[in-house]
């Protein structure tokens, strides 16, 4: 049975007799960042929906976009139409999808302790197939993880919540990574724009395509926005809800008194900034699943960044647990180090041109876990699916049709059919509400029990932290 709870913050769904008119909705399965998602039934023909109001405009409109340009893949979620007042907000109507594949995650770790490998491939499979489609459109997705997989009853799987996606300038796709194009992160400031919501999506698209086209191709780069006074007014999604916003360390005052602070980082004032309560900036996204390009600070980087997600994932579907559960921006590099080695000019050339490359720094691992051990169990063949997907170097990733393409999905024992799937219900205690905490909270970053001693100094610009 899927989770449903009364509405807490918000009540506005139920008072707009626009949608109550055509939808009987049943109560509310799901919360994120910026949304509350409810159940309901389509009066006409009794088919169940989702309706995702989305509290941010930006996130709705990106969704909007996105879905409307990806509307004929199968392995992606289908938006039936949407609501838009200027007052109350978006409120899309999307397919019904009962579960995820962090519920199967975790199902299979409860009862069985391993996914088959047929099954395994299946879910690879619908996966990249749906990353190829938003990837043949250029369209980064950048929060893929397991709980944004949704799973029909059955069994065909969905890339869904579009709402940190975004299209980058100047498609090229040509199924080869090195010719991915990279883009700039640009932030709009625009207000809303007025939507009519008798007119149909597409229409929408259209008819505001210049102004898309301005939020895409004119703003000011976050690059702009990192070298400002931080104590200064920002665009709130830039820094703290924007998976693309630079996450250089999600750090407060207060940890530089935490003793377990380690390997060896340094935050220059000039490049960081401070807030106007002394606590460092910090971002949100989904840490885990994040590339390293990301995590040191980067504004310009391309679809790759979905490719070391899918890396992630695929490890995890492997495993039956995430491979990377770090509990601060430091601490998922150092778990990134520490199975995959350090990340340097040999293994990226260029890599040091990364923003936050100089200003933080580790030791040397000197005998990186490496993937074969993370993956004990699995098979040469899948431990080398995850290898191509986990390279720090971003052109070095595997793009989805060369995986489709591949051996591992093409050779014996093949993919099950839909049916041999096993699909697990979700419950009160299920996945998504670990995993939507997880997205709120992202646990402690004073979780550094793995290092050692730390050593603060000042220094003309700011501070250094060495860790011993
Ligand atoms: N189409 C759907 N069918 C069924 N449940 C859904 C659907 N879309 C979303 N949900 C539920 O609502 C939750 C939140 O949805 P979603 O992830 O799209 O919102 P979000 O605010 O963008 O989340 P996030 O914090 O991950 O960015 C999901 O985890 C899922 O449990």
């Amino acid at each position: 049975m899927e989770k449903q709870q009364a509405p807490s913050k918000s009540w506005s769904i139920y008072s707009r007799s626009e949608i109550t008119s055509k939808y009987e909705i049943s109560g509310r399965v799901g919360s994120g960042a910026y949304s509350d998602v409810y159940k309901a039934r389509r009066r006409s023909d009794s088919v169940m929906v989702a309706l995702k109001e989305v509290h941010d405009y930006q996130s709705a409109f990106r969704e909007i976009e996105a879905l409307e340009t990806l509307k004929n893949s199968p392995n992606i979620v289908v938006l039936h139409e949407y609501f838009w007042s200027e007052d109350e907000g978006a409120v899309l109507v999307l397919e019904y999808l009962p579960t995820d594949l962090a519920a199967v995650v975790k199902s299979a770790a409860n009862k069985d302790g391993i996914i088959s490998v047929g099954e395994v491939k299946r879910w690879i499979d619908q996966i990249l197939r749906g990353v190829d489609s938003c990837h043949r459109n250029s369209i980064v997705h950048r929060d893929l993880k397991p709980s944004n997989l949704l799973i029909s009853s059955d069994g065909v799987l969905k890339i869904a919540d579009f709402g940190q996606a975004r299209i980058l300038i100047a498609p090229q796709f040509t199924g080869n990574s090195h010719t991915y194009n990279q883009f700039d992160e640009q932030l709009s400031s625009d207000p809303a724009p007025e939507v009519d919501p008798t007119v149909d999506s597409s229409q929408f698209i259209q008819e505001h395509a210049e102004q898309l086209h301005r939020e895409k191709y004119i703003l000011e780069p976050v690059d702009n926005m990192r070298t400002n006074d931080f104590t200064n007014d920002i665009d709130e999604e830039s820094v703290t809800h924007d998976g693309a916003a630079s996450c250089v360390a999600t750090c407060t005052t207060s940890d530089l008194e935490d003793p377990f602070q380690q390997s060896c980082y340094s935050y220059e004032s000039e490049v960081v900034g401070i807030d106007g309560n002394g606590s460092l900036t910090s971002c949100v996204g989904t840490r885990w699943f994040r590339a390293p390009e990301l995590l040191y600070g980067s504004t310009s980087y391309g679809l790759e960044i979905d490719l070391w997600s899918l890396g992630c994932i695929f490890a995890e579907l492997f495993s039956l647990e995430p491979i990377f559960p770090g509990n601060s921006d430091i601490d998922q590099l150092g778990r990134i180090f520490s199975i995959l080695g350090n990340l340097t000019e040999e293994v990226w050339p260029g890599c040091v041109q990364l923003p936050d490359y100089k200003i933080i720094s580790f030791g040397k691992v000197e005998k990186p876990i490496g993937l074969e051990a993370c993956l004990g169990n699995r098979s040469s063949d899948e431990v080398l699916v995850v290898k191509k997907l986990l390279c720090f170097d971003p052109v070095s990733r595997a793009t989805a049709v060369e995986l489709l393409n591949g051996k591992y999905l093409n050779e014996e024992p093949f993919p099950v059919p839909l049916s041999e799937l096993r699909i697990p219900c979700k419950d009160d205690e299920d996945s998504s509400v670990e995993w939507n905490d997880y997205n709120k909270d992202f646990g402690s970053d004073s979780d550094f029990d793995e290092f050692g001693s730390s050593h603060l100094t000042t220094t003309e610009n700011g501070f250094s932290i060495r860790f011993s």
